[in-house]
């Protein structure tokens, strides 16, 4: 199960967030292909690598064949604005018409659509216009429209299952933009955190936006938690995406990629409680029952069983046990109605004396070897561990009791 982290401490944007996934390993060209299937053209995209404040990351920009307009959304209801030139305009139904026309997945369609809805409904809130009414720039709509799509083709390509973030930095002060003056957190950032727990902190230092509507939109869309890095994750990557903005300050999004391998974890304590679900199940097919199990350890189980039992009615069933942190409930009691045929499951905490642990890595004639190990009292036990050993032994072309063997000959010399 991996785990995006958002360290959000210079603000968000479409950009920062593009550059900082590129900056974590996606493939460029593959990124490129991804967002061909958009179907639209106009735009050239632009990745850099550079240091800033000597530290190295990725600036990522969508370059339009026409020079953006100003702005993000522009209301014909103003009076005293008025158009400089005849831009073709795209409306919400515009932009799901030319998102629904692609060949992208249906999820990430349906994710690009949600985050461009909450965007225009903010607008509309905001400038006091019906929804119908919201109409983005054309040229300014291809820049969203990039970043937004950009976003989750990225998070996507790195196979991310959830998103966390640390509270939002914006900046303060006022930004100039074609309707005049905008308050910091402009108005539809304003609008996008009403009804929600999205903790936004305010730096008086720097007078600039930090948070566009993009960025906000697209927070909204993804995170369901917010708080500190996670610790006991295990950290696999860290990329910087810069923002195009001076701030006199590091204008950067940090992203971090977590792997919650629960069997890689430290361990410092010698007791904890798990939650075991079970539902039974006596009208599942194989195919699915093998599926659902994939899909629960995946999402982060500690491990899922199966028992043979007898139930009513003459009937051979199964019964599907699944253990997991007890704050993980209505996560995986939602994954179990949902991929079986269950109406309802049943769950209990059960309270565990378990080995402290830690890891180390044995370098070994096959390349180093990370073993585990766990210490109750006076006892010890060391274990090397089976993927690393495996992957060894594939590698070698060698049996895996003799790698086993060579990690228990250092362990034990
Ligand atoms: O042009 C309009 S109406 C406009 C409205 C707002 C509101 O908050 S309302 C904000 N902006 C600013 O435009 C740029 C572009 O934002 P992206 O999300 O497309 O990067 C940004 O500075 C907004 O704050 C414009
Ligand atoms: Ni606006």
């Amino acid at each position: 199960m991996k785990t995006l982290y958002l360290d959000a401490f210079s603000g968000i944007s479409g950009d920062m967030f593009i550059g900082a996934l590129l900056d974590l390993g996606v493939d460029f060209d593959q990124f490129r292909a991804e967002l061909a299937k958009l179907n639209v053209d106009g735009y050239q995209l632009h990745v850099e690598r550079l240091s800033k404040s000597s530290i190295y990351g990725t600036r990522f920009d969508v370059q339009l064949t026409h020079e953006k307009d100003h702005g993000f959304i522009e209301s014909h209801h103003d009076p005293h604005h008025e158009h400089h030139h005849q831009d073709a305009v795209r409306h919400l139904s515009d932009i799901a018409a030319l998102i629904a026309a692609s060949t992208l997945s249906e999820k990430i369609k349906q994710q690009s659509l949600a985050v461009f809805t909450e965007i225009a409904k903010a607008e509309a809130a905001v400038h006091h216009m019906p929804l119908e009414a919201v109409h983005f720039h054309e040229v300014g709509a291809l820049d969203s429209i990039v970043d937004i799509v950009g976003c989750f083709v990225a998070l996507d390509l790195l196979k991310v299952d959830e998103v966390r973030a640390s509270e939002l930095t914006d900046g303060s002060g006022f930004i100039h933009v074609a309707h005049g003056e905008m308050p910091v957190p402009v108005p539809a950032v304003m609008q996008m955190r009403i009804g929600t727990n999205i903790p936004i902190k305010q730096r008086t230092d720097i007078q600039t936006e930090l948070i566009t509507p993009t960025g906000m939109g697209l927070v909204k869309a993804l995170v369901r938690q917010f708080g500190p890095i996670p610790e006991a994750q295990i950290l696999l990557k860290s990329g910087y995406g810069f923002g195009k903005r001076d701030t006199g300050a590091f204008n950067a999004l940090r992203v971090l990629l977590f792997d919650e391998k629960k069997s890689m974890q430290t361990v410092s304590s010698d007791q904890d409680s798990v939650l075991l679900i079970e539902a039974n199940l006596d009208d599942e097919d194989g195919e699915s029952l093998g599926f659902a199990m994939d899909l629960l350890l995946e999402a982060g189980a500690f491990d899922v069983f199966f028992t043979p039992i007898f139930m009513k009615k003459n009937r051979p069933a199964i019964k599907l046990s699944v253990l997991c942190a007890p704050a993980e409930r209505d996560r995986f009691a939602s994954m179990l109605m949902k991929h079986t045929r269950t109406i309802g499951v049943r769950y209990q905490r059960m309270q565990r004396v378990i080995m402290k642990r830690h890891f180390k890595t044995v370098e070994t004639r096959f390349g180093p070897i990370r073993v585990k190990v766990a210490s109750h009292g006076d006892l010890v036990k060391q274990m090397a561990e089976y993927d690393d050993c495996a992957k060894a032994a594939r590698e070698y072309g060698t049996s895996l009791e003799t790698v086993k063997q060579e990690v228990n000959r250092l362990l034990n010399s």
